[in-house]
């Protein structure tokens, strides 16, 4: 039974030509393999959304936790303010993410994430469900990040592995007092909340890379998908390219403000909500002009907590059949976009 989020994906192989990054520093015209169809709903949906946007809710705000639950129902995200973590614990995260994504692509193909593992250098996880590449390079953090960083930097990684550290567990604080005010909103009892505050959760970080792409109409910087994890903390770089699909408005975008955190809820959320609280559907656009950076902490219950909608009354009938986290990840690992279909029971 797998333990850790390594153990869980080690059992879902993914080939090697799915993980390796393009050398984004040596093109200059969009290769075929990284050109997606246009289509005219994007067009559509962009016309939209454009004036539409995510709530941006103040933590400090007497009625934060009442806002977010709207927030939470209507959206599947909001953008956060005064949320406690310092500025300096953000940039210097920024800083080393940038030191990495700059350096020449045989450095960072020393930590490339091997077929089963799940940290390291490589491409986006979801990369193997769709015909084109994107236009995009990550790094992704599970637990300490200095094996990793030992094989980039040999002599110099303390720095990025403490700045890393401090950024998860300033990160880990935030999301259990959202995912306590989530929990009270959602009525859900203390039992069932037991994990939360402990180590006992399971937690990663992906740092994102957009390089400037020479032609971004045509580009994905990040195809559509929902996060598995029960909510996502964001912080973007001061360059826009985040949207959310709203219904009835298309794709929104999220434009960053200063001192401020995207929070979307992702797949377990939805599923313990009992579908209450959506899961925002969200993609990256790419631009020609800047390299946007993204720092994504994903925050999730244990690997063998059972997921399954929390039972409010007697008359409660529960949309999605119980499975634990771990076989929750096995599920998505083979159906990007149908897994929650697949648990459904209606
Ligand atoms: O770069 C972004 O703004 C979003 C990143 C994201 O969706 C992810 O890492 O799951
Ligand atoms: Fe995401």
């Amino acid at each position: 039974m797998a333990t850790t989020l390594s153990e869980a994906y080690r059992d879902h192989p993914l080939h090697l030509h799915q993980i390796i990054p393009l050398d984004f520093s040596s093109i200059r015209t969009l290769p075929d393999s990284h050109a997606w169809p246009h289509t005219e709903e994007d067009d559509d949906d962009n016309d939209h959304g454009a004036g539409s946007c995510i709530p941006i809710i103040d933590l400090m705000d007497p009625n934060a936790m009442e806002l977010i639950g709207l927030a939470c129902e209507k959206w599947g995200a909001f953008q956060l303010k005064n949320h406690g973590i310092p500025l300096t614990v953000i940039e210097e995260v920024e800083i080393e993410a940038k030191r990495l994504f700059a350096l020449p692509a045989d450095r960072k193909l020393k930590a490339l994430r091997s077929a089963v593992g799940a940290t390291g250098y490589g491409r986006a996880r979801i990369s193997p469900f769709f015909p084109k590449h994107m236009w995009h390079e990550g790094f992704t953090i599970v637990g300490s990040p200095c094996d990793d960083a030992k094989k980039i930097w040999p002599n110099d990684h303390p720095r990025f592995c403490e700045k890393m550290e401090n950024y998860q567990k300033q990160m880990k604080v935030l999301a259990e007092k959202l995912t306590h005010m989530i929990f009270k909103i959602l009525g859900i009892k203390e039992e069932e909340k037991k994990w939360v505050g402990s180590t006992k959760h399971s937690e990663a970080i992906q740092l994102n890379s957009y390089p400037c792409c020479p032609e971004p109409n045509r580009a994905m910087g990040l195809a559509p998908h929902t996060d598995t994890s029960l909510l996502t903390i964001l912080h973007q770089s001061q360059t826009s390219g985040l949207q959310i699909l709203k219904e009835g408005a298309g794709w929104v975008p999220v434009h960053p403000h200063p001192n401020t955190l995207v929070v979307n809820t992702g797949d377990i959320l939805h599923i313990l909500s009992n579908s209450r609280f959506r899961c925002a559907l969200h993609r990256v656009m790419v631009n020609s002009a800047r390299q946007r950076y993204s720092v994504a902490y994903f925050y999730s219950p244990p690997l063998d907590y059972v997921v399954s909608p929390f039972v409010l009354d007697d008359s409660f009938l529960p949309r999605f059949r119980p499975l634990s986290v771990k076989d929750y990840i096995g599920v998505k690992a083979k159906n990007l976009r149908g897994a929650l279909s697949l648990i459904s029971t209606i």
